[in-house]
């Protein structure tokens, strides 16, 4: 299956500011994005990377510097599916789930209402990133008549946002961003309450 993989390639990643300098987000948003789709061709996809700006990578490129949305759906070509570069804790198994699931429309949800992956089958399926996406794109596929299929999937459902996204991360990955983060200057714990753990700093 073709699979776009998108991938914001200036300014990264700006939500995990606050625990990671603007050089180490651009680090680890390729560190993600190589991840990503290796694990996509290891599921038997071909990922094709949708970016914003040229990039030298392994995979096949295309740049696109519109909004996530409109640069999506000028290659919505069914079958075919997207992606999102920052699944850090894919798997090949996971996403084959995703790839082999029936309907016209399969989607993977993300935390937060996010669509973090999708399969298209439906030739007048178009997607509508950002905000609430999980729904409207529910919304979309009901208006015209395509069937949904959704998977639930801990693997697909976080996408590395937050910091607290990279608790996930480190504590569930093992690929090559997993790699990355374990050398990065930060630390997974909980505070004296033993509350949820959080990432911090040095
Ligand atoms: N081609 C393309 N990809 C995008 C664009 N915006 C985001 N992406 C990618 O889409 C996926 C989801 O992106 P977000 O998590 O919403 O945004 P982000 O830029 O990664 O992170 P923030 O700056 O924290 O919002 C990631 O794989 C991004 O690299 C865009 O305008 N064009
Ligand atoms: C693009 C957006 O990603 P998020 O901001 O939820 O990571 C979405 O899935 O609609």
């Amino acid at each position: 299956m073709d699979v776009l993989v998108p991938f914001a390639a200036t300014e990264p990643k700006t939500r995990l500011a606050g625990v990671l300098r603007p050089d180490e987000r651009a680090a680890f948003a390729r560190a993600m994005l190589e991840d990503v789709c290796g694990t996509v061709a290891e599921a038997g996809g071909s990922p094709t990377v949708l970016s914003t700006a040229d990039l030298d990578c392994e995979w096949p490129v295309v740049v696109d510097d519109r909004l996530l949305t409109p640069a999506v759906n000028d290659r919505l070509d069914p079958p075919v599916a997207v992606v999102m570069a920052d699944l850090a804790l894919s798997t090949p198994a996971a996403l084959s789930r995703l790839f082999g699931a029936d309907g016209d429309v399969v989607i993977a949800p993300g935390l937060g209402g996010g669509t973090n992956a999708l399969v298209v089958r439906h030739p007048d399926f178009s997607t509508d990133y950002h905000g609430v996406s999980v729904a409207d794109h529910r919304r979309i596929a009901e208006a015209i008549g395509a069937t949904v299929t959704e998977i639930d999937s801990f693997r697909l459902s976080v996408d590395i946002d937050e910091p607290e996204d990279l608790v996930e991360l480190a504590l569930h990955g093992d690929g090559p961003a997993a790699a990355w983060l374990e050398d990065a200057p930060v630390g997974v714990g909980t505070d004296a309450t033993g509350g949820r753990a959080t990432v911090t700093r040095g």
